[in-house]
């Protein structure tokens, strides 16, 4: 693939983010006063690489998101386009997948639940898919020790542990993930069960999947304890912008 293939984002925002807590729709709330959808929008645009960005809203909130893009100052050199969601983030994914006008070869996937990715990152993923890679990861080592339990049907019940896996050869996976366009929309159009990645999908089709460097602040905010990680990343961002 050459340094002329076009790419566009596509950005799942359809969660409710249940683990965060009661609210608006996850991607709406505000992180030090703006929408965390904004930031993540954001933070795709940065990347010059990156031609159109296309959000996929809370089902019944397409309208509302336009209004929000429309209402927050963007990169002009950057196209933006807004679809309603589904049920699964799979769904949701598909959905902005099917809105992908042509002339794009190269499609990030990217959580508006990460807001604060690097530019360094995205564009990191966006040369290895140019390399000639089908697909694309973000990951990170672990700190912590993974066991492998046998899940308890009671809540908070003893688990038994199954089996502890080589830390050395696990990574937590980012976004944005990358991919060859047709790479990906094969992988939805073919693969039915429930992933949690997009990656997992283009693995489920036999296609080498490779890992390229993450970045902490690409960390997905989850439950309310990354909201002030967050707020506290962009205090830093701030406090270094002003020196
Ligand atoms: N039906 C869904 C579910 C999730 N997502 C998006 O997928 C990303 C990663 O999902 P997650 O962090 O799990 O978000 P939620 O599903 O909102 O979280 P929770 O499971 O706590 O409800 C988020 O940007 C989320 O908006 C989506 O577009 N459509
Ligand atoms: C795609 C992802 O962010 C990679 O780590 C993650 O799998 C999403 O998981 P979630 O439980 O749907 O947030």
């Amino acid at each position: 693939m050459s340094s002329e293939s076009r790419t566009a984002v596509v950005i799942p925002a359809a969660g409710r983010g249940v683990r965060l807590g009661p609210g608006a729709p996850k991607a709406l709330r505000a992180l030090n006063g703006t929408p965390m959808l904004i930031h993540a929008v954001r933070a795709m645009a940065e990347s010059r690489a990156v031609s159109l960005v296309v959000v996929v809203a809370p089902p019944d909130g397409a309208a509302a998101v336009k209004t929000l893009l429309d209402d927050h100052a963007l990169p002009e050199r950057t196209d933006f386009l807004v679809v309603p969601g589904g049920e699964s983030r799979q769904e949701s994914v598909r959905a902005g997948l099917d809105a992908l006008p042509p002339g794009f070869d190269i499609v990030l996937v990217h959580d508006a639940a990460r807001p604060l990715v690097p530019v360094d990152t995205v564009d990191g993923v966006i040369e290895a898919v140019r390399d000639g890679a089908p697909a694309v990861v973000p990951a990170l080592p672990l700190s912590d020790t993974v066991k492998q339990v046998e899940p308890a049907a009671e809540q908070d019940a003893p688990e038994p542990v199954v089996a502890t896996p080589e830390r050395a050869r696990l990574r937590a996976v980012q976004t944005p993930q990358g991919f060859d366009r047709a790479t990906l929309v094969r992988a939805h159009e073919s693969v039915t069960g429930q992933v949690t990645d997009d990656a997992g999908m283009v693995e489920q089709l036999g296609l080498p999947v490779v890992c390229v460097p993450g970045h902490e602040e690409a960390f997905k905010v989850t439950r309310p304890l990354d909201l002030v990680l967050a707020e506290a990343v962009l205090a830093r961002r701030r406090a270094n912008d002003g020196f």
